[in-house]
């Protein structure tokens, strides 16, 4: 797969002196779907910015279809459809006359066959003549993708599509979004939902104070998610795993009192669990408790963004 978007050493430093990228590498592959996830002030608009031409990098690159961002922006920013977060639609203006416009403002020559093609794609075909005001939140919504659309351009990028959006009108985003991934765009989102990023994403990138902190598929990061931990509270503690267990993979917890046997839930095979406890019960181990514990995309991202600020305030010192 080629890559469409390229980021080398990317530093946005702004006025002030305040460093929202700290030297960013990435990759996006045509025609995929990447949610960013990251919290508040993690600077990922400030990276879409930079992607779209809108923020000057301070150092390092950014390249789109092999063109530059700032040498060749025109053309790179031709390529990119952006939505972005905040609704900013006239509302006393047609549906049809603001995708017209907003595809003027490109320098494309008319075209109301693909406009057609497009509005009909995203279920406004029927509403082009109605006013931005007389249309529901989600068509509104649908409209300003349409807008970014209206160019044709092969990479979208979508801040925060959903935010504030109810669970139905949500789902119904998530289709538009892959029905256009269908159509061969590549489609970039932010995002702070851990579950849409699962739901539609086939990369997850993770993004915090500047820095990329994982970008990795979202198949093997849920693989990952389908590890199980069974743990064992133990009736006296021990000091290491007894000898006749060295087999089962069994950790013993610091302080002697817990044993921890990982598992897996993914494929359908069976987990060892039920040998586990006869062999433990054989081997004499007295228990007090068993419980389950699966980590979540949740805990893996809480996880990763603590660290990295551990790590940071241990550099600081
Ligand atoms: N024009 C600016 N001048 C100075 N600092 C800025 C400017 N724009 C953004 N920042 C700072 O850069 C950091 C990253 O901001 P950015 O908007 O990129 O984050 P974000 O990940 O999109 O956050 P959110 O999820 O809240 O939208 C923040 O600390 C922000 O205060």
């Amino acid at each position: 797969m080629t890559d469409i978007v390229t980021v080398e050493k990317l530093v946005k430093r702004y006025k002030g002196g305040f460093e929202a990228l700290k030297g960013v590498d990435l990759a996006i592959r045509e025609g995929e779907i990447l949610a960013l996830l990251g919290p508040n002030g993690a600077g990922k608009t400030t990276l879409i910015s930079a992607i779209c031409g809108i923020t000057m990098p301070s150092s390092g690159s950014v390249r789109v279809g092999g063109k530059d961002v700032v040498k060749e922006y025109r053309d790179t920013r031709s390529m990119i459809g952006l939505v972005p977060q905040e609704v900013n639609l006239e509302l006393f203006e047609t549906v049809w006359n603001q995708v017209r416009f907003s595809r003027g403002l490109f320098d494309k020559a008319p075209d109301d066959a693909f406009l057609e093609e497009m509005l009909k794609g995203l279920s406004l075909w029927d509403k082009k003549d109605s006013k931005t005001i007389e249309l529901s939140g989600g068509m509104k919504r649908r409209v300003l993708i349409a807008k970014a659309l209206s160019h044709n351009p092969r990479i979208l990028f979508l801040d925060e599509p959903t935010a504030g959006v109810d669970v139905e009108l949500r789902r119904g985003m998530w289709e538009t979004v892959a029905e256009l991934k269908r159509q061969g765009v590549t489609i970039i989102l932010t995002t702070h939902y851990i579950e849409e990023a699962e739901a539609i994403a086939d990369r997850i990138g993770i993004i915090s104070a500047g820095k990329i902190l994982l970008v990795e598929e979202k198949d093997s990061l849920m693989a990952r998610l389908s590890q199980k931990e069974l743990r064992i509270e133990l009736a006296e503690p021990l000091d290491r795993v007894p000898e006749a267990l060295a087999d089962t993979g069994l950790t013993l917890a610091e302080d002697g009192r817990r044993l921890v046997y990982s598992y897996d839930t993914a494929g359908g095979g069976g987990t060892g669990i039920t040998a586990l406890l006869s062999r433990l019960k054989e081997g004499g181990v007295r228990m007090t408790d068993i419980s389950t514990h699966q980590s979540s995309l949740e805990e893996i991202f809480v996880d990763l963004v603590e660290h990295d600020g551990a790590d940071r305030q241990e550099t600081a010192q």
